[in-house]
């Protein structure tokens, strides 16, 4: 019996995409999902109350900055993450693979592990399958990832292969040193770059292991959208029915889109958090980068045809201001809402689903939000 169980509620006819329902230790997800990404226990400058009244199901957390700060040991003594953030609904934690394998030349890969100096203080530190598991025990996530390596991109052919089947090797181990799994999921992460028999290759060891639930990693890494929407089409098919399909990394609309209608459940992406901060939003008349001097003494809605906090009471305008004035409320209005926006996309997307018209919902939203 494992913690996570994904229930096959329907399959689109127009699409393959599904709507399906993942039963967790702290509750049920209704996919596809979006997970706002909380890197270091927040999603940045947002509180639980917010998240939720967004709509989000579930948050991502990361493992390598856990881990380096404040420290797995620490969130441990605290209850464990969901105690020490106090989010009372599911968690996804990556494995911490990702990050340090961002750390570029401050890091070398063995069959061990990743060898690594700290971003923050230089210190020397060494992540194993074995220590990414007992890092997202410790902080009791209702799903954790296995230590994966994520190709760069572009990798050569060779490359690619060595490390998709070391990082096989990686997910047994995880599978071994995994004790928890009546209350705690592990995720496999099939790679494989960007060639389509080292993603069968790849996906047909990871699916091997039986495990809750499957990733696909090493897209969105810099590759053409084209590209990824082909290798993501190609990986999906040899991935099991009747489990979760995770899309890592992923979540600009068109995106979203894309790898809902390819069979995809679950994505995230710090995306919309990023590009708040930056003055940004994804609106449903398509991007609107509120810090440019048009909206100066524009006093409409960011969007008016939202329902989140920040459209229903603030203005283009007064926005702007706060974001040209470095104000934190900016970051904060364009994080509500930029979150809101693509929590409230996967409901339409859901609803979308269940009416057998996503093809056509997905036509529509292109039209007026890319103006295609
Ligand atoms: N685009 C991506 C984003 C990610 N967070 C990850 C990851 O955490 N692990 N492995 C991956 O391949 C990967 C790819
Ligand atoms: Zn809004």
């Amino acid at each position: 019996m494992y913690a996570v169980r994904y229930e096959l509620i329907k399959e689109c006819k127009q699409s393959g995409a599904r709507l399906g329902r993942l039963h967790t230790p702290h509750g049920i997800i209704e996919t596809p999902i979006f997970m706002p990404v909380g890197t270091q226990a927040t999603v940045k400058s947002m509180t639980p109350e917010e998240l939720k009244e967004i709509g989000s199901q579930i948050i991502l957390s990361n493992t390598y900055h856990l881990y380096m700060r404040p420290g797995h040991e620490l969130i441990k003594k605290a209850g464990g993450l969901h105690e020490f953030m106090q989010w009372d609904k599911p968690i996804l934690t990556d494995s911490g693979g990702f990050q340090v394998f961002s750390l570029g030349p401050l890091r070398k890969i063995t069959e061990e592990g990743v060898e690594f100096r700290s971003h923050l203080d230089g210190s020397r530190h060494t992540i194993t399958p074995e220590k990414a598991v007992e890092i997202q025990t410790a902080l009791g996530s209702d799903i954790m990832m296995a230590f994966d390596e994520c190709a760069p991109y572009p990798a050569d052919r060779d490359y690619v292969k060595k490390s998709l089947e070391r990082t096989t090797r990686w997910l047994q181990r995880c599978k071994d040193a995994h004790k928890n799994t009546e209350n705690q999921a592990l995720f496999g992460i099939v790679q494989g770059g960007m060639y389509k028999d080292l993603r069968e290759q790849s996906a047909r060891e990871i699916t091997a292991i039986d495990l809750p639930g499957y990733a696909i990693g090493g897209l969105s890494v810099g590759e053409p959208k084209d590209i990824m929407y082909d290798i993501l089409g190609h990986t999906v098919q040899f991935l099991p029915e009747d489990k979760p399909r995770y899309l890592m990394g992923v979540g600009s609309p068109d995106d979203l889109l894309e790898g809902v209608i390819r069979g995809v459940d679950m994505f995230d992406c710090v995306l919309p958090t990023r590009i708040a901060r930056n003055g940004t939003a994804m609106t449903s008349q398509g991007k609107v980068v509120v810090r440019n001097a048009t909206y100066a003494e524009d006093f409409s809605p960011l969007d008016p045809e939202c329902d989140c906090y920040t459209c229903r009471n603030y203005t283009k305008a007064y926005i702007r201001h706060l974001i040209k004035a470095n104000e934190i409320l900016g970051a904060r209005l364009l994080t509500i809402h930029n979150l809101r926006f693509l929590l409230k996309l996967m409901e339409n997307v859901r609803i979308a689903i269940h009416e057998d018209r996503l093809l056509d919902f997905k036509e529509e939203f292109f039209k007026k939000y890319y103006k295609k």
